[in-house]
């Protein structure tokens, strides 16, 4: 029996797929698995008994991922999930920067009462004119599951497109379409392109990238699209900018108080991936990740862990360990088990920067003191059998 916890409201078709072998506690203490959205975690504290963190969306800023290691918390997240539901907002986003849409929309409530606004609106139209996007440079900063399909989308509207990821997939590669130009530098994107959306995660390396030099090297009249964090521009650089009309738009999703209410700056409340396709997407993802960990080991999409499968458990019992990635851990874990006779049936390891994963089938029970003596082991974080 497992139980699991959601710190944001999950969508139920996801949930549904939990077995009756789930319950849904209203506390994170005793849970075995969390459900998370956007909720930030980093002062959170884990119960002994947790195992995993299921992120249903992209971005995992809002999880201490080390921190969870060091306990032996896997942290799963949903690749692509939301992907399309970004894209679609990203788009427009560019179409509400080109055009006063917002601007002529407000005009005509303003003048419902007009009798003659029919006429009046032919008069007042002027004022909200504005641009196409067909024909214009779009630069893409990261080029992942979200990049890819606003680059692919743009070309399709007859922009000329300019991508930059200097650790692109060999997945996202394939994907992208061949109308798109390679940007070597990112300088190279920031001095040429009319838009400029950034698509790249929250890290230290990136947060504050769109910076004071960038945006003195970028064209009069530039918008930048940021659907991805609000840490990743330097918003008092963007409004300095704003004002001097360096920048026309800062087209963002997340509403600081530095950049709400400045003249030029749309901001939506973070609703990139909020459609029903896409949390319907990433709960569904989510659920199956923490699943498949909990009832097999097997671990997919994780963060802070390496992706490792062995198939569905049978009838042997699978042992599973986190670790730290130093040598010698192989050699320890199986003079354990062969110290008490077990026989391995199968077993591998995988290895992701600091931390590594064991899993081992054997044909028969394990006892309590080899359970033990594995939790003994310096650098094992988690020990684990499935029965
Ligand atoms: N507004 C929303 O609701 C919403 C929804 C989903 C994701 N997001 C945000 O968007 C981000 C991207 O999402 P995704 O699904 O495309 O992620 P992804 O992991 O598929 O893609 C990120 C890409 O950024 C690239 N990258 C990393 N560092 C880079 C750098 N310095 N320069 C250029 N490229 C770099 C990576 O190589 C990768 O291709 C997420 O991390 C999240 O913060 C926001
Ligand atoms: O990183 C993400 O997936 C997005 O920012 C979506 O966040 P949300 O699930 O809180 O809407």
């Amino acid at each position: 029996m497992y139980k699991y916890h959601c710190l944001n409201p999950i969508a139920d078709i996801g949930l549904n797929n939990f077995t009756e072998d789930y319950t849904k506690i209203e506390t994170a203490e005793g849970a075995d698995a969390l459900l998370v959205r956007s909720a930030v975690m980093h002062d959170m504290e884990f119960d002994k008994n947790l195992k995993a963190i299921g992120r249903a969306g992209a971005g995992v800023n809002n999880i201490p991922l080390d921190t969870c290691a060091e306990q032996g918390i896997v942290v799963f997240n949903t690749p692509g999930a939301n992907a399309n539901g970004v894209k679609e907002l990203v788009i427009a986003g560019m179409l509400l920067a080109s055009r006063d849409i917002i601007g002529g929309i407000n005009w005509v409530q303003e003048n419902e009462e007009d009798g003659n606004i029919l006429k009046d609106a032919e008069k007042a139209k002027k004022q909200f004119a504005g641009c196409e996007i067909e024909g214009k440079k779009l630069g893409v900063i990261g080029l992942g599951a979200i990049g890819v399909l606003v680059a692919n989308a743009a070309v399709h509207l007859g922009m000329e497109v300019y991508g930059y990821d200097p650790y692109l997939s060999v997945d996202a590669a394939w994907r992208l379409s061949r109308n798109i130009h390679h940007a070597k530098t990112v300088d190279e994107l920031y001095k040429d392109c009319d838009y400029i959306t950034i698509h790249v995660p929250a890290m230290d390396s990136t947060k504050g990238m769109i910076d004071k030099n960038a945006i003195g090297l970028m064209k009069d009249g530039v918008v930048i699209l940021n659907y991805a964090r609000n840490v990743l521009v330097d918003e008092e650089a963007v409004v300095d900018a704003l004002v001097s009309g360096h920048v026309k738009n800062y087209v963002t999703d997340f509403p600081t108080p530095i950049v709400a209410g400045v003249k030029g700056a749309i901001i939506t409340p973070h609703l990139g991936a909020s459609t029903e396709e896409s949390e319907d997407n990433c709960a569904k993802m989510a659920v199956a990740e923490v699943r498949n960990y909990l009832e097999n080991g097997n671990i997919q999409h994780s963060v802070n862990y390496p992706d490792c499968d062995m198939g569905v458990k049978g009838e042997n019992t699978r042992i599973t360990l986190l670790h730290h990635n130093v040598p010698n851990m192989i050699g320890q874990f199986t003079k354990i088990l062969a110290d008490d006779n077990m026989n391995i049936a199968d077993m591998t390891n995988k290895s992701k920067g600091e931390y590594a994963y064991t899993m081992i089938d054997i044909d028969s029970d394990v006892t309590d003191s080899v359970i033990e003596d594995l939790t003994k082991v310096k650098d094992v974080l988690r020990v684990r059998v499935i029965r």
